[in-house]
């Protein structure tokens, strides 16, 4: 599926849709292209039979949700679930603790009281409490994988929905492959311990209360003397464990984060690195974040190491000790074989759990360690936010104000100082100015990727910090530098911003900007599938396709970063007049790094040293034999050449 959540794909129907994609009369080339007839419908009744996968209406706000992620909040969410699996565990425990007791109840009453009706009533109840400890358990298995399977699918969804919340500034910091940790490996040691951990800490937790109140009905003081001797050293060596695993697990999701970003980059450079001959440079590097990883596991290795063994000896020595305490009791006759069997058996039953709730334990670590950079990713606010009283712009006419901008990626180096401008509905403007100079980042204001530190940025009046984000990206159209294109179909990345618009509307784009020669000449028209950010065209048609999006989606304001890439002449010029038409009756900012660009503009403004130097129409600038007359000039002169 594409990161559409199933609208990409093939025409013939998104997820759910029922029909077998890509086939019959549509011709496209889905997954089931060429598929005989015979087996497509044999594919139909399949998928018929499968449950729905339709899209759920999902709640998607700009307003970050603001609770403590815990894992009980993670739970809770499902009541009925949780309340139904801990009634399972509460039955499965205590029924595993009845088969001690019948056992003693069989050798002193049935054996040694020489009664066969008890011994077959005890080992019938044994059979019983068998059969009812596997039905809990089942119930309890199934309930709670439940619980886990949903708890983690609203936690991935609440994760999503605040990645896609987050403004640009958290995706140019943040390395994708940290965010890619923490979706996968970090959410699935969350799941581990939902699954089956929680479930588990009960039974086992309870085992323990239980068989203590058992060890203490059957003779307080032996069960006083073991329990003395056992849990002390046991308390001892868990908070040791516990500390050293704070340590070692939060470095375990940290290095495991840098491989994952170190792969993602890898994957991403291929091109650059194989074209370096850097790949020996890149393995060594990979070798190293590896290596972080084994250490950091190395030493999770070594503290499990001592904590496991230190528990079971901790509880062997108790059990040599309840021996000979115990077996002198029977001797004295204050104790019987019976409960002394009952007791040993009831020790080890004590001591089952521990050994388990030591392997719990390090999931739960784990766990703790995930929960905490997960909590911090999610306590990540938008540096963009959307007002809680925001109101929704109107359709506006496009008139474009900056009031004294001031504007830094970092506060204490403004990029853009004290500029205002004021852009007329209808008027196409050219930025122009030196790399660097601070062109791309004034765009970036007027489409609120960035809120200025100081000023204004207005459209028809409204302050952009005002209006919610949604409506103001409805008007406002971007094409960036380096368009985005997504796996899917040509037609799903023209129409992306409207999925269901007519087929005429996608049409009508793209004979406007010249794409009709790639859609005839491509296998399947508008249904080609494009291979992953469109690397399957051209990059002067993958242009041509981001301003086809913006003329489907039909803003009032277009800004455009102009592609630096160099196109051959004819395929600039088709962009060209594809920006000619994007613009026309529109509302427009473009940064032109050609200077063909900039001369069609209504107005040009030349931005350079923090602010706007010089602003009119070509020719004035021109007769102004200022910075544009001189930039215009060696343009000119190298175009010549
Ligand atoms: N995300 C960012 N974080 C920090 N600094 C940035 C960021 N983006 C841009 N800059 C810096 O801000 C300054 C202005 O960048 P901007 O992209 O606006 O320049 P430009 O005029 O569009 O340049 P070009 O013509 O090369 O596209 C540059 O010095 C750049 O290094």
């Amino acid at each position: 599926m594409s990161m559409f959540g199933g609208g990409f794909g093939g025409p013939g129907g998104g997820p759910g849709s029922g029909g077998v994609r890509g086939m019959g009369g549509t011709g496209a080339r889905g997954p089931f292209t060429g598929v005989p007839p015979e087996l497509a419908v044999a594919i139909a009744k399949l998928e018929s039979s499968e449950p729905p996968v339709g899209r759920e209406a999902v709640d998607f706000t700009q307003q970050p949700d603001k609770s403590v992620l815990t894992l009980w909040k993670l739970l809770s969410g499902r009541r009925g679930l949780l309340i139904t699996a801990a009634i399972a565990v509460v039955i499965e425990a205590l029924l595993l603790q009845s088969g001690p007791l019948l056992v003693q109840i069989g050798i002193d009453h049935g054996i040694s009281g020489k009664n066969p009706a008890i011994l077959i009533t005890a080992a019938t109840a044994f059979l019983a409490s068998v059969g009812l400890t596997a039905l809990a358990s089942g119930v309890r298995i199934r309930q709670s994988g439940r619980l886990a399977a949903y708890a983690m699918r609203d936690l991935r969804v609440r994760i999503f929905s605040h990645l896609q919340r987050l403004s640009l500034d958290f995706y140019t910091k943040e390395k994708a492959g940290v965010t890619m940790t923490r979706m996968t490996s970090d959410v699935e040691a969350l799941q581990q311990l939902l699954q089956e951990g929680f479930a588990q800490f009960l039974i086992h937790g309870l085992t323990m209360v239980v068989v203590t109140a058992v060890l203490i009905h059957y003779n307080w003081l032996l069960a006083l003397i073991t329990l003395l001797l056992v849990v002390p050293p046991l308390l001892l060596i868990s908070l040791w464990f516990r500390r050293a695993a704070d340590v070692t697990y939060n470095r375990q999701r940290d290095t495991i984060a840098s491989l994952f970003s170190h792969l993602s980059e890898s994957l991403y450079g291929v091109r650059v690195i194989t074209a370096h001959n850097q790949q020996d440079r890149n393995v060594i590097e990979h070798r190293g974040v590896v290596g972080a990883y084994r250490d950091a596991n190395d030493h999770t290795g070594r503290i499990n190491a001592i904590y496991g063994p230190g528990t079971s000896v901790i509880g062997l020595l108790g059990l040599a000790a309840l021996l000979l305490i115990g077996g002198r009791m029977v001797l004295r006759g204050t104790l019987t074989i019976g409960e002394l069997t009952a007791f040993v058996l009831y020790l080890n039953a004590f001591f089952q759990p521990v050994q388990q709730l030591v392997q719990l334990y390090t999931n739960y670590q784990q766990a703790r360690a995930a929960l905490g950079k997960l909590r911090g990713l999610l306590g990540t606010r938008p540096s963009v936010p959307e007002k809680p009283r925001a109101h929704k712009m109107p359709p506006v006419t496009g008139e474009i104000e900056l009031r004294g901008v001031t504007f830094g990626y970092f506060p204490e180096r403004p990029v853009l100082r004290d500029v205002s401008l004021r852009i007329t509905a209808g008027e196409t403007i050219a930025c122009v100015g030196p790399t660097g100079a601070g062109k791309s980042t004034l765009a970036k204001l007027v489409s609120r990727l960035y809120d200025p530190d100081s000023g204004t940025v207005l459209i028809d009046g409204h302050d952009l910090r005002d209006v919610t984000l949604e409506s103001l990206h409805r008007q406002v159209g971007v094409v960036p530098q380096e368009p985005f294109l997504f796996a899917g179909t040509l037609r799903d990345n023209i129409a992306f911003a409207r999925p269901d618009v007519a087929d005429e509307v996608v049409e009508a784009a793209v004979d406007a900007v010249g794409l009709r020669d790639l859609v005839d000449r491509s296998p399947d028209g508008l249904n080609t599938i494009l291979h992953e950010r469109g690397q399957s065209v051209s990059s002067g048609e993958r242009q041509l396709i981001a301003l086809a999006r913006v003329f489907v989606a039909e803003p009032r304001v277009v800004v455009l970063d102009e592609a630096t890439s160099s196109l051959d002449l004819r395929s600039e010029l088709r962009v060209e007049a594809a920006i000619q038409r994007l613009l026309e009756g529109r509302t427009a900012i473009l940064v032109a790094h050609r200077l063909s660009t900039a001369v069609r503009a209504d107005r040009i403004i030349v931005v350079d040293s923090g602010g706007i130097i010089e602003s009119g129409p070509h020719s004035v600038l021109l007769a102004a034999s200022g910075r544009y007359a001189a930039m215009f000039a060696t343009w000119e002169s190298h175009s010549q050449e």
